[in-house]
């Protein structure tokens, strides 16, 4: 038993292997901050709800498939309303800034802090940051209300405008210490929770008291720790109406070929869960599972089953996938970067669907129809769906109690169903992929009947037995 801390997170040891991975309080380096019973105790909504606010003690466990001797394991504290809050009403002074791409969804989270600031702590203060991160120091601010905000869930993209690049963490911090900013909402993906980490470490540094809270966002769930980021599946929705116009068209036509891109850098959870949730899918390629085109246990020789036994086929490929195939074949390609330092990736979707027009032109006995499509922008560039409005919801209500606490340099997020609070180096540490040897895509291939790949031409040894599934995304 004993527990450890730096900026980022204070580890906390139990019993039996209990391990709490606890995120930063304004008061580990400002002692003796003033305290407020929380406004929630006389909110007609809340003071009659038993246990309403969330004990002390309370955490939830990372891992929750365990055997009868297993350690209690790696546990986040619990989000939710506390008891005593650390920041008056009237000084709070919040701002909200989203940044990176678009994701179904930042509008409602965006409406959600206003709303909730305002109906559960009676704070009225918030601005908006323009256009990401470059807008603290370069935009006007905007004034959120409930008033002006609360339309603004049935629109895509965010009403605040995003960015990519422009981060200088000593300008941002500047404007937030001079603008008298108390509480961020910064809603981003990968990047930008890196960002939010080292905006939280400068105003630690300046001891000044402001709380720094991150909303994951990202439509490639790539983010870790998480069970899935918000619009994650309003984009996995959306990309059926693709699937399905790419199956109409195959099966139209003889030896009719539907080829979907699908968003995903280095993960390739939209491919996956659209290519389930489809059952119209053939083939599902991701940048995880290495690919191959010609010979045995290729994808030319999978096709060419498959179009003998059904005359039409369907395949699914994530941007990211088969990108060192482009990088072999394609001399001098353009090593170009985005604002932000992404790779800027090269299009898979023409280049696969030129390369099976060639094969199948080349087995002149088997003249093909093919149709590309490339829906990319239109699965994210649209208001969430029904499920992802209360996902986004309920994290900006944590997101909002967290802050009010004040806890600080803290992403909110589901584990295991349950709202959470971790501290930004989990987050940033590392990128999420879909695992390969995991049982999700053993569930996929079953379901598809593709090839594996796997094998001496991609470099992937076959697995001998199943991991266990205990760190992998979403319900299974
Ligand atoms: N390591 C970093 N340190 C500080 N700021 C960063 C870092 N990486 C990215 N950022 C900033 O975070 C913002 C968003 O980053 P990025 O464009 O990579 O998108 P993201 O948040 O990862 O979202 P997504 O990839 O889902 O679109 C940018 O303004 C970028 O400058
Ligand atoms: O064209 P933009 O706006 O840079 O965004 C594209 C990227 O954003 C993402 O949706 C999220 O990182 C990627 O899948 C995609 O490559
Ligand atoms: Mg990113």
């Amino acid at each position: 038993m004993g527990s450890q801390s730096n900026n980022q997170m204070k580890v906390v040891q139990g019993e039996f292997g209990y391990v709490l991975e606890d995120v930063p309080h304004l008061t580990d380096y400002i002692p003796d901050l003033p305290t407020y019973p929380n406004p929630l105790r006389s909110n007609p909504a809340y003071s009659v709800v038993k246990q309403y606010f969330v004990h002390v003690d309370d955490s939830v466990p990372q891992k929750i498939v365990v055997h009868k001797d297993t350690p209690r394991g790696v546990h986040f504290r619990r989000a939710g309303p506390r008891q005593k809050v650390y920041f008056a009403s009237d000084e709070v002074q919040a701002c909200i800034v989203t940044c990176g791409g678009l994701c179904p969804g930042l509008n409602t989270v965006i409406r959600e802090i206003v709303h909730s600031l305002d109906y559960m702590y009676g704070v009225n203060q918030v601005l908006g940051i323009h256009g990401g991160y470059r807008g603290f120091y370069s935009k006007n601010t905007i004034p959120l209300t409930p008033k002006v905000t609360n339309d603004i869930h049935k629109r895509g993209g965010t009403i605040l405008g995003t960015s990519r690049g422009g981060h200088d963490t000593m300008k941002i911090v500047d404007s937030i210490q001079d603008r008298g900013i108390n509480q961020v909402y910064i809603i981003g993906g990968d990047g930008s929770q890196k960002g939010a980490a080292v905006i939280y470490e400068e105003i630690r540094r300046r001891n000044l008291k402001v709380s720094v809270a991150g909303i994951p966002k990202t439509i490639d769930n790539d983010i870790p720790v998480i069970d899935k980021s918000f619009g994650f599946d309003t984009a996995v929705e959306e990309a059926q109406r693709a699937i399905n116009a790419a199956h109409v068209e195959a099966e139209s036509a003889e030896n009719g070929i539907g080829v979907v891109k699908l968003m995903g850098r280095y993960s390739g959870f939209i491919a996956m869960y659209a290519t389930l949730a489809s059952r119209d899918v053939d083939c599902c390629l991701i940048p995880e599972s290495p690919f191959y085109l010609e010979g045995e246990g290729g994808l030319f020789e999978y096709m060419e089953k498959k179009l003998k036994e059904n005359g039409h086929m369907v395949i699914v490929i994530a941007e990211g996938a088969g990108q060192e195939l482009l990088d072999a074949e394609i001399q001098n390609a353009k090593n170009e970067h985005d604002a932000s330092g992404n790779k800027l990736l090269q299009d898979v979707g023409l280049w696969i669907s030129q390369k099976i027009k060639d094969h199948f032109t080349k087995l002149s006995k088997t003249p093909v129809t093919l149709k590309y499509i490339d829906p990319t922008y239109m699965i994210r560039a649209i208001p969430s769906n029904a499920s992802d409005n209360v996902y986004c919801t309920l994290l900006a209500q944590s997101a909002v109690h967290g802050a009010m606490a004040g806890y600080t340099g803290f992403t909110v997020g589901l584990v295991n169903g349950r709202q959470t609070y971790i501290p930004f180096n989990r987050i940033i540490e590392q990128q999420y992929h879909v695992v390969i040897t995991d049982r999700m895509w053993a569930r996929l291939l079953a379901s598809t009947n593709q090839p594996s790949f796997l094998g001496p031409k991609t470099g992937q040894v076959p697995p001998t037995q199943l991991l266990d599934d205990g760190d992998e995304k979403t319900c299974n």
